[in-house]
């Protein structure tokens, strides 16, 4: 998936005499890849300290205790998809996309949210200076995971690492969670190149364009049912992460409002919802089943919008697609309409490209999609209140 330098522009090289090498690591929750994975894919998800903040033994327990309860239920989502997640299938045409994007251009573009104080480099800039980009994938509950991306990165020898999480809202069970075992990984293999994380880009434009653009032609056909409400469902939280101040509640609002604004539609219908509970805690809501219900109710028809999700995977063609679907006809939801996830459309790849560059360009080892910082400082999960 590497690019060449470009044959037109000066290669900008580092002492050795080669293209200076940017590797970009995406970020991914991962899914099981044959039934047999489902449960120890559990397993490394709830044993995961920020998933289940409990120190161990305790952790350990809990996690077989909860990977061997819940695999059945999952096993019975995964058959659905032939019994496997098409996570990594979807991760990696992202990958090649963003690599083709990032391809060496003549003009660098850093986009419309830079924010010029920052102070940009165009020598560091892998469009600007004929810099060689390579897109990895680290996954964190299944392969590839980070052990074996980073000793992956090592080999490529490259000048600079960019994580690039596919979470666009930030949040301490995701982001925070991949990028420490990111840091562990590479420390273990010996990967000591520089190393910058795109912690955020809730309202980015690519991505929000991109999805409006997804809704639009949908949510026309549904208006031959009645006036649409469109869902905008996130994966959900227990309410004591976002309580302890994980910003991702905040992000996923901002996200919301911005794609309802990007459509452009006079007295939009639209509600910000969570779904994908799991376990007996109490996790945010509203419920995206819920918000099911009060539809089938009002009579309106839905569009569901799995705006915290850039790929298709269980959460996507199985939850909202085979359980919600059910449900809305169940509750007598008059039309309903799940509205595919951004994936490769050109104009989010685009976004995550100019992302890219800008934090190449950048000079922070950490920021959002305005090469700063964005959440306010009520929130000390963000990952830049810590430094
Ligand atoms: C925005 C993204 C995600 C957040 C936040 C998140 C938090 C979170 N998830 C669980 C438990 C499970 N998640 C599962 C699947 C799953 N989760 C995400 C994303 C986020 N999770 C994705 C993309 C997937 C799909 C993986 C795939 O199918 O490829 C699962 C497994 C499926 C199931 O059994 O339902 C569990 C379990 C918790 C507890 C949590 C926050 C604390
Ligand atoms: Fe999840
Ligand atoms: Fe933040």
């Amino acid at each position: 998936m590497s690019q060449q330098p470009s044959q037109t522009s000066a290669p900008h090289t580092v002492p050795g005499g080669r293209p200076r090498r940017v590797a970009v690591v995406l970020f991914n929750l991962g899914g099981p890849d044959a039934p047999e994975a489902i449960r120890p894919f559990l397993f490394n998800l709830f044993s995961d300290p920020a998933i289940i903040r409990l120190p161990n033994p305790f952790r350990f327990m809990v996690a077989s205790l909860i990977s061997g309860r819940r695999a059945k239920p999952a096993a019975e989502i995964y058959a659905q998809l032939g019994g496997k997640s098409p996570l990594l299938e979807n991760t990696e045409a992202q990958a090649a996309a963003l690599e083709a994007a990032l391809g060496p251009k003549p003009v660098a573009d850093p986009g419309p949210e830079l924010e010029p104080e920052l102070g940009a480099d165009p020598g560091l800039d892998p469009a600007a200076d004929g810099a060689e980009t390579k897109v990895f994938i680290a996954m964190r509950y299944w392969h590839p995971m980070s052990a074996e991306t980073a000793a992956r990165v090592k080999e490529y020898d490259p000048d600079l690492v960019v994580l690039l999480p596919l979470y666009p809202q930030f949040s301490t069970t995701t982001t925070a969670s991949s990028t420490k075992v990111w840091h562990e990984a590479a420390k273990t293999v010996g990967l000591t190149a520089p190393t910058k994380l795109l912690c955020c880009y809730p309202t980015e434009a690519g991505f929000i364009d991109a999805s409006a653009d997804l809704i639009r032609p949908l949510y026309e056909a549904a208006k031959a049912h009645g006036t649409p409400r469109v869902l905008f469902s996130a994966h959900g939280l227990p309410k004591k992460v976002v309580t302890s101040g994980d910003p991702y509640q905040w992000q996923c609002e901002r996200t919301a409002e911005s794609i309802a604004a990007a459509l452009g539609i006079e007295h939009l219908d639209w509600v910000n919802c969570y779904q994908s509970r799991v376990g007996p805690m109490e996790w945010i809501g509203p419920s995206t089943d819920a918000e099911i219900r009060r539809a089938g109710q009002d009579g309106v028809p839905i569009l569901v919008v799995p705006m915290a999700f850039v790929s298709e995977h269980s959460e996507t063609l199985v939850e909202i697609e085979i359980e919600y679907r059910h449900l809305a006809k169940e509750v007598g939801v008059p039309h309903f309409t799940r509205v595919p996830t951004v994936g490769v459309h050109p104009g989010f790849i685009d976004g995550l490209a100019r992302l890219v560059r800008q934090t190449v360009a950048g000079k922070a080892a950490v920021c959002a999609q305005n090469g700063g910082r964005i959440c306010p400082s009520n929130f000390p999960g963000c990952p830049q209140a810590r430094r």
